[in-house]
Parts: C-alpha cells; sequence; structure tokens
C-alpha cells in the first residue's frame, strides 16, 4: 500500500475497520452478470450509462437515507440504471454485504461490491459481479486483480492519478476507475477524471466515479471519455429522505437525449 500519511482522517479510519473485519468462510464463486453488456444495452437504448449507488451515508454525505436499500436500487433500474453499485461497508457507509446479495436477487442488471477490500480474504465476504479494488490500498495490485478474476469476479480498479492508472493497466485491468474525488481532502474535482481518462487505451472501459451532480456534469465526463459515471450522492440526495431516486437516476440516464441538452441546467 502506498503511505497513508496524506490521507484524510475519515479514510484512515475507513481503512482501519477494513483491517478490523474478517474475511468469509471459504472462496467465493461467481457466475457474473456482464458489465460490458449492460453498458452496451444502455447505449443502444440511448440511456447514458449509469452505475447508481446504494449509498445509505458516507463521511461526506449530509444525512443517512434509511430506505430499504432493495427499494432504492429497484428505483434506480426504474431511472435506467445499467448497474448498481452497492456500498458494503457497514461502519462509515451504513451498507452491509446482505443488502448487497437481497439486491443482487432483486435486479437483473450487474451489481458491485464497493468496499475497501485490502486482500484476498476480504474478497470472500459476498458474491457480486464486480469488485472494486483500489490502486491505491493493496500491496501488490496485480495479485487481487487476478484472485478477482480467478472468483469471477469483474475488477474494476479504481485510480486517481496517472501513476495509479499506469499500475492498473501493468496489472491488466481491463475495467478502471477514475475517482474524482481526492482521498486526501474529500473534495471532488471532475477536471481529475479529464486529465487521467484520455491516457487509458480504447479498448479499456474507464468510468468516471464522484462528483457528478447534474446531467451537464454527466455531458462533461461523457466529453472527456467516459463509458460509464459512477453516481452516488446525487442520486440517493441524503439531505432528503422523500427525494425520488428513480427521478434523479433518470435525469442523469437522459442527459443526453435531446430534451435534457437543450435545457440550461447547470445545477
Ligand atoms: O463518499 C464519500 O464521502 C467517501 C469518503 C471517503 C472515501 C470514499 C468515499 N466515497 C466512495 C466513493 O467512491 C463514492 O461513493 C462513489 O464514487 C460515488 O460518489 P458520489 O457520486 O460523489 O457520491
Amino acid at each position: 500500500m502506498n503511505s497513508e500519511t496524506e490521507l484524510a482522517p475519515a479514510v484512515k479510519s475507513i481503512l482501519a475497520a477494513a483491517r478490523e473485519r474478517s474475511g468469509g468462510e471459504g472462496v467465493v464463486n461467481v457466475d457474473a452478470r456482464s458489465i460490458s453488456d449492460a453498458l452496451a444495452r444502455a447505449e443502444a437504448d440511448g440511456r447514458v450509462p449509469v452505475i447508481a449507488e446504494v449509498k445509505p451515508t458516507s463521511p461526506t454525505a449530509d444525512g443517512t437515507r434509511t430506505d430499504d436499500p432493495v427499494e432504492l436500487a429497484e428505483a434506480m433500474v426504474e431511472g435506467g440504471a445499467a448497474a448498481i453499485s452497492v456500498l458494503t461497508e457497514p461502519t462509515h457507509f451504513g451498507g452491509s454485504p446482505e443488502a448487497l446479495t437481497r439486491i443482487r436477487e432483486a435486479v437483473d442488471v450487474p451489481v458491485l461490491r464497493k468496499d475497501f477490500v485490502l486482500d484476498e480474504a476480504g474478497m470472500d465476504v459476498v458474491a457480486a459481479d464486480l469488485l472494486l479494488v483500489i490502486a491505491r490500498f493493496v500491496d501488490d495490485l496485480s495479485e487481487l486483480v487476478a484472485a478477482a478474476r480467478d472468483r469471477g469476479f469483474q475488477p474494476l480498479v479504481e485510480v486517481h492519478d496517472r501513476d495509479e492508472l499506469e499500475d492498473a493497466l501493468e496489472a491488466g485491468a481491463e475495467i478502471i476507475g477514475v475517482n474524482n474525488r481526492d482521498l486526501a481532502k474529500l473534495e471532488v474535482d471532475l477536471e481529475t477524471f479529464e486529465s487521467v481518462a484520455p491516457h487509458a487505451p480504447d479498448d479499456v472501459t474507464v468510468i468516471a466515479e464522484s462528483g457528478i451532480s447534474s446531467p451537464v456534469d454527466a455531458r462533461r465526463m461523457r466529453e472527456a471519455g467516459a463509458d460509464a459515471l459512477l453516481v452516488g450522492s446525487a442520486i440517493m440526495d441524503h439531505g432528503a429522505d422523500e427525494s425520488d431516486v428513480t427521478e434523479n437516476t433518470r435525469r442523469l440516464t437522459r442527459a443526453e437525449t435531446a430534451e435534457s441538452t437543450t435545457e440550461t441546467e447547470t445545477t
């Protein structure tokens, strides 16, 4: 792992909690739903490929949503989400592996396990179609990417700068997420994706992660080359328990329709 000295206190706390958690019993074996097929289906339908995130809370959220995670995921699919991301981290994000399992049973799109997996044992907690591996937090990225594939997961390797992108490519990553959130300050800057993504080869699926809050942002990330967008906060709208998750998803999945592009929306 890279040095932790530059990480935000909340992120250090997340990593400490991840080290405390034990892995599952046995080795997970997944028959994964293809993410590339799901993204292609969205494109063919004229939807922006959005991976909508069930994220009950987070260190930067305004509050906590207590809705049933399955209802949230179904509402996101109704809004056109190509795939669902589920935070399974319990202490800082209010998630659980059980919620992911229930969601995966209820929806037919691919489901990403979003957590802070530091080693192979951490993978063997719950079956999912995709598994997040954060380049900055693991010692041997190649080994973890291979271990994820051995289990049937499609590994999504998260990077934040060009050096990490090179590490991800060397490790054989085929799906790479560029996180606009700086884990040192917890600030988001969409320029991160714009500066890193163009250096990924064309045959890699590139996902813009974090900080996408409007159709304008969605179009901006697509223009910078995003094959898909990972969106949590703008869809969950943590400050408002009654906020309509289907509508929040739909305004992003429809960001490239003629109706949406003629709007002067900036928020
Ligand atoms: O979201 C946070 O507050 C956070 C804090 C510390 C580490 C990671 C964090 N988020 C994880 C994520 O990657 C996001 O949930 C995901 O990319 C969606 O981001 P957003 O649309 O900005 O909620």
